[in-house]
């Protein structure tokens, strides 16, 4: 993650954001859905409202060394991917150049296994938030019928999958991204797999949707018990990605830390899960208008303190963590915030700190004391998440905040600074890769 280094994000603050914002497209669903996409072996997949994120780009870049045709449609936030042509067995690896700067590369693992027989993964990446193991990824393909070996000298995975069929498999923890790993490695492989103590994130559903589209037979997503039976092959169909809820969730919060009032175009409430209770606790009032989310803070009125702990969803979503733990420097009191999925998840504090605020950290446990008053000064970027909470604390701080790596932040927020000075925000986007 080092390339990115001279992309930096300059914020003044003091303005209240008000205004038209356009929520992207999730992320976390747009990722799974470029590995579903190579399932299929012929025809062209259409995918609409992708957000222009450097995770898209990576992946896009990943499709094409592979051997998938791809072409990205920026204007129009269109994908299309022919994958047709993934029949080169040596070009059935994930290489560390490409796939350790992003950890949804482990996405494109089921499409290697069904269409090539075998992957090779050389380096898989994603935020640093501490240990963050791939084991049930690994037993689940194995207990679909290949063969996982680590070759520990060079650190790649070796995945031989010549032979997968269905099986019954279960999660110690409803995985995200092993949910829907498992369900891409099951919808082409002979027999019936069921999956206990699976995810129920919206993003699982939408590409559980995209899947069924394309043929695959799947039932029980949202249940956590999710039966596939399987087929012999998938279509190339065209999909709308849902709207990203961590996005939503950033920009909501940006307008309570600035007592402003935003229209919220695509995000939905219901996705906000209990995220969406904290933040009314707070003081933020929100009205969903139908597809419409409308979103104010009465500046007049103080913050309130929050108790928060992360937990897979409906639970409050540990991305949504650290844009609350920069929110509460700013409420009327203490708040406490228990990061209960991440063991790394608060570098934050340490940048937060610089800018003023008091926070005491006990392992996965912090205690905000609010209200402090933040000062703009350079800080580190060591996540997405952190990157987009310090962005939100330089929207309140007075003087000027530089937030570094840029590319961490656009790693998973399109056109963040646009939107932002569409929004009356003072931030500037500076270098480029
Ligand atoms: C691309 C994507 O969708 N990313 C999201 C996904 O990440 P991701 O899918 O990687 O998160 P998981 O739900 O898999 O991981 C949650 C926890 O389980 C652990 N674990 C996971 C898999 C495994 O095989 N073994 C294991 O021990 C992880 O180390 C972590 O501590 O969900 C996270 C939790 O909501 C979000 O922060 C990420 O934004
Ligand atoms: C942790 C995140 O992403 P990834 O899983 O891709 O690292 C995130 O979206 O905050």
């Amino acid at each position: 993650m080092s390339m990115g280094q001279e992309v930096r994000y300059r914020v003044r603050g003091g303005r209240p954001l008000n205004g038209t914002a356009f929520i992207q497209g999730a992320k976390n669903a747009v990722l799974p859905m470029i590995g579903a996409a190579l399932l299929a072996a012929k025809g062209r997949t259409v995918l609409r409202n992708v957000p222009l994120i450097e995770d898209v780009h990576r992946a896009l870049e990943l499709a094409e060394h592979i051997g998938a045709k791809v072409e990205f449609h920026e204007a129009e936030r269109t994908v299309v991917i022919d994958a047709s042509q993934l029949n080169d067995p040596e070009r059935a690896v994930l290489p560390a150049d490409i796939a350790s700067r992003f950890r949804g590369s482990v996405l494109f693992v089921p499409a290697l296994m069904h269409r090539m027989g075998h992957a090779r993964i050389e380096g898989v990446g994603g935020c640093n938030l501490g240990s963050r193991k791939l084991d049930f990824h690994y037993r689940g393909f194995a207990r679909l019928g290949a063969e996982v070996t680590e070759d520990d000298a060079r650190n790649h995975i070796n995945i031989e999958a010549g032979n997968l069929r269905g099986g019954h498999l279960y999660l110690d923890t409803p995985s995200h991204t092993g949910t829907e790993n498992l369900i891409m490695a099951a919808v082409l492989a002979p027999g019936t797999t069921v999956i206990e103590h699976a995810a129920l994130e919206p993003e699982v559903i939408d590409v559980i949707e995209f899947l069924t589209r394309m043929g695959a037979k799947i039932s029980g997503g949202g249940t956590g018990f999710i039966t596939v039976e399987g087929v012999d092959e998938l279509t190339a169909v065209e999909h709308t990605i849902m709207s990203d809820r961590i996005d939503a969730g950033v920009f909501a919060m940006m307008a309570a830390a600035t007592g402003g009032e935003v229209s919220l175009v695509g995000a939905h409430l219901e996705h906000l899960g209990v995220a969406r209770w904290k933040l009314e606790q707070m003081g933020v009032e929100f009205a969903q208008q139908g597809a419409v989310l409308h979103v104010r803070r009465d500046a007049g009125a103080p913050l309130r303190p929050i108790n928060a702990v992360t937990s897979p969803y409906p639970g409050f979503a540990t991305d949504l963590q650290s844009p609350l733990m920069a929110l509460a420097t700013m409420a009327e009191g203490e708040s406490y915030l228990h990061e209960a999925i991440y063991d790394g998840r608060f570098a934050l504090t340490d940048e937060l700190t610089k800018m003023g605020a008091k926070i005491e950290v006990d392992g996965t446990r912090a205690i905000v004391h609010g209200h402090t008053a933040l000062r703009g000064t350079p800080v580190v970027a060591h996540d997405l998440r952190t990157g987009a909470a310090l962005v939100l604390a330089g929207l309140v701080a007075e003087g000027e905040t530089v937030v570094a790596p840029g590319y961490l932040v656009d790693r998973g927020h399109a056109q963040f600074e646009k939107r932002l000075v569409a929004l009356g925000a003072d931030v500037v986007r500076e270098g480029s890769e």
